[in-house]
């Protein structure tokens, strides 16, 4: 019998709903396999502050640094809810980026999925979504503009200013291009390299080590695409993508669009992976103050990730595979949640709790 520890943070908004339904599923995965998940809950988050006085507490910090993965709730609160942290102790900076350095989880692999049979759910036409959308976004997780030095103050002339740095060092490129080329390897053998060299130094640098390395890939090809680009060209032709590499700011913003090309932000999963084992799971999107406590979040993001924790951390490929399908069957028999369900569609709408009913039955099915 093989015993995890898994750290269970469920963060803000939406964040405990949906990781409800996520425990519904590790629960049966649990039953039907040799494995037995101890699931430890921990404060994180907004909520955290309010309760225990810190957005990411002593207890959660050595929780996470002994479990053997951790999945995430999204953390945050409205802009207008926000105020009432200071700044350096808001959830995002007291919490989030702490997290990934913390685990040094520097490669965060967002998959923007759609197959052809659910092309509806997306803004896109049926002609442009053509065979699918299969896309692995390969976003670096502890560099660049967010972790760089920031200053703040009033210069010379009276002025307030900023001043925040992109800074990454060569090993730190050569690592997330490993990544993006080890799974293009594994796919397609076609890596869309996402940069700004035409503007950025940062960039120049980063594509001097693609050069360096792309020898020990010989079979991927490479297809470079400024990151403006790459954003119209993700809306007119998808497909074209499978993985896409890039540094952290332009992953944190094309994964979003990922998501509007969907159709929801609740379709986006994540994992994000370190060295030695290290990860955690954690949907690309946020707290969604807009909707929380409505029973109204789609679960897949979370549901999803806690798939890839399966796959990744514990090497239950298989049992992935059957969640990923059991969501799917629940869409295939015309089901969702309200984000994916507008009036008209002919989709029957499920609340939150009931999606996750539904990919356990489905789970169960297929025993
Ligand atoms: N990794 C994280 O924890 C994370 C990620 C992004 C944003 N945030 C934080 O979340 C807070 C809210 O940010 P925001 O409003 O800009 O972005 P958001 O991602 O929370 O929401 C954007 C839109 O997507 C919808 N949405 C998101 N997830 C959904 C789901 N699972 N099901 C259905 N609809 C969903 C929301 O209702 C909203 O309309 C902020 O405090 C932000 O800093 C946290
Ligand atoms: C909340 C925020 C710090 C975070 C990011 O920018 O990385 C989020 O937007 C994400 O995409 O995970
Ligand atoms: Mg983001």
């Amino acid at each position: 019998m093989s015993k995890y520890k898994i750290a269970i943070l469920a963060g803000d908004g939406i964040g405990p709903e949906i990781m409800q339904e996520g425990i519904k599923v590790l629960k049966v995965i649990e039953q039907r396999n040799e494995v037995e998940f101890d699931l430890i809950e921990a404060p994180f988050g907004a909520s955290a502050y309010f309760s225990h006085g810190s957005s990411f507490p002593e207890e959660t910090q050595r929780l996470v640094d002994l479990a053997d993965a951790v999945v995430k709730g999204p953390i945050g609160l409205s802009h207008q809810e926000s105020k009432k942290i200071p700044v350096d102790q808001q959830p995002e900076r007291g919490a989030l980026l702490p997290l990934r350095k913390r685990l040094n989880t520097y490669a965060n692999f967002r998959p923007v999925y759609l197959p052809k049979s659910l092309a509806h759910f997306s803004p896109l036409k049926a002609e442009v979504i053509g065979e699918g959308i299969d896309i692995i976004m390969v976003r670096e997780l502890v560099g660049g503009l967010y972790f760089g030095a920031k200053e703040m103050g009033v210069n010379d002339q009276g002025k307030r200013y900023v001043r925040e740095m992109l800074e990454y060092d060569e090993d730190q490129i050569a690592a997330i291009l490993h990544e993006g080329f080890k799974l293009a390897q594994s796919r397609k053998k076609v890596l869309h390299n996402i940069h700004k060299s035409n503007v950025l130094k940062s960039s120049v640098l980063w594509n001097e080590v693609l050069e360096e390395i792309a020898g020990q890939y010989s079979d991927v090809t490479v297809i470079h695409t400024l990151v403006d680009a790459a954003a119209t060209a993700l809306c007119l032709n998808p497909g074209q993508f499978d993985v896409m590499v890039m540094e952290n700011m332009f992953g944190d913003i094309l994964s979003d669009q990922g998501g509007g090309i969907l159709g929801s932000l609740g379709l986006m999963p994540s994992a994000c992976l370190g060295e030695n084992g290290k990860a955690y799971y954690e949907p690309s999107h946020g707290s969604a103050p807009d909707i929380a406590g409505q029973q109204i979040a789609n679960p897949y993001s979370m549901i999803g990730s806690m798939a890839m924790m399966l796959e990744y951390s514990f090497n239950m490929v298989d049992e992935a595979r059957n969640v990923w399908d059991a969501m799917q069957s629940v869409f295939d028999a015309g089901y969702s949640t309200a984000d994916l369900s507008k009036p008209g569609s002919g989709i029957k709408l499920l609340k939150t709790a009931d999606f996750g009913d539904k990919v356990v039955q489905h789970l169960m099915a297929n025993n």
